[in-house]
């Protein structure tokens, strides 16, 4: 880190790196520290609901380009799109100094073709198998004389997740999300991106509720669609998404003081508890069969890999499976087993549960810190 800064940031740092440097080789956490005082490279998904061919995916993007032409008038070649290596409906901008708010004001953003939200943020949503949700050809037709499926999305604000389930898995089927979030504030945040996003005629398959993901139940007497919102659930699970509020260790910036303010290992303590009652709700709420996808933006184990060995040790009908996604990025620099919390054995070679089939983002210009897991729970 740094000597020469100095102040409340500077302090909440250095107590980070000391409890970090307990699970990341020296030259890992320099290089983390390092990409804390750099911004990140703004990037952004064309959003495959509304642009649904290729001349409107063109179209998104060439709005994208005169945009970055405007602001870099002088020097136009300066600032490259790049498609994402394992999503051919994600980019990056090369510039890192192009920031997101400076192409909201499009017309393609307000239309809801062109969504910005971290590449991070995009993994988990595509980590499912999606045979069990949209059948085993994955075209996106339900599979012959299926019943929809339910999918939970169970800490879902501002929803870039949550309209990625709904493309991949409800979009052309017609299968349900139920989209929660606590917060009252930032519900309205999801409402609106649900309404940018997602077509009308797709809606009214996409639950918005706001509740308390740890109180969310089956309804006893099955399916009455009104009372969703009273968080009760007509029926079990087929697929969760469990993307846990987290001390957010992955989106340190020493240029946004306020998201390493509220660091301390007392913080990452609270988030563990609050994250094992989300994924024991969650075990509960999924029906056997049925698969949970978990992730933090955050780096230390406590609330990674050390919540996935408690979930499982309670409930040992939950199995780590591998993720769906085939992460062809060089830039992603991920999977690393083998976690040591202070002074104990390692986590997963304790237990012999395959922790090396989460994955880890460390950060870097490309990417937020992330971690991803998916656990399947067997049928009885
Ligand atoms: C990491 S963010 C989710 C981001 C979101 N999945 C997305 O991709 O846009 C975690 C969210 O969980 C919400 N949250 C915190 N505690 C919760 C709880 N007990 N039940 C439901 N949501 C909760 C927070 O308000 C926050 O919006």
């Amino acid at each position: 880190m740094s000597a020469r800064r100095t102040g409340p940031t500077a302090k909440t740092l250095a107590a980070f790196a000391d409890a970090r440097s307990r699970h990341f080789a020296p030259s890992e956490l320099a290089a983390m520290l390092a990409v804390f005082g750099k911004p990140r490279r703004t990037s952004f998904r064309v959003n495959a609901m509304r642009a649904t061919d290729a001349a409107a995916v063109d179209g998104a993007l060439a709005a994208v380009r005169q945009r970055l032409s405007e602001l870099h008038a002088r020097n136009r070649d300066t600032v490259r799109i790049r498609r994402c290596a394992w999503n051919s409906h994600a980019f990056q901008l090369s510039d890192p100094s192009v920031r997101a708010r400076q192409l909201m004001d499009l017309d393609a953003h307000a239309r809801g073709l062109l969504h910005f939200q971290s590449l991070s943020s995009m993994i988990p949503a595509a980590c499912f198998d999606p045979s069990p949700l949209v059948g085993p050809a994955s075209g996106g037709a339900d599979a012959a004389g299926a019943q929809p499926r339910w999918l939970l999305d169970m800490c879902a604000a501002p929803g870039g997740k949550t309209t990625q389930l709904v493309e991949a898995f409800a979009a052309r089927t017609s299968n349900v999300v139920v989209a929660n979030e606590i917060h009252p504030l930032r519900i309205q945040r999801l409402e609106r991106n649900i309404a940018a996003l997602v077509p009308e005629p797709v809606r009214p398959r996409v639950h918005q509720v706001l509740g308390d993901g740890r109180r969310l139940a089956v309804a006893a007497h099955g399916a009455d669609p009104a009372a969703i919102a009273q968080s009760k659930l007509p029926r079990l699970m087929d697929a969760i998404l469990l993307d846990a509020p987290c001390s957010g260790e992955g989106t340190f910036s020493t240029l946004e003081p306020q998201t390493i303010a509220v660091w301390s290992l007392d913080f990452v303590a609270k988030m563990q508890r609050l994250q094992r009652q989300l994924l024991d709700r969650a075990f509960h709420l999924l029906r056997p069969g049925g698969q949970l996808v978990y992730s933090t933006c955050t780096l230390g184990p406590e609330e990674n890999e050390a919540n996935i060995e408690w979930v499982v040790g309670q409930h040992p009908s939950l199995e780590i499976a591998p993720l769906h996604l085939d992460l062809a990025d060089p830039a992603i620099n991920g999977g690393l087993a083998n976690f040591r919390p202070a002074g104990g054995p390692s986590l997963g070679s304790r237990s012999g549960l395959p922790l090396h089939l989460a994955l880890r983002v460390l950060p870097t210009a490309e990417y937020e810190g992330f971690f991803v897991c998916r656990l399947v729970k067997r049928a009885a």
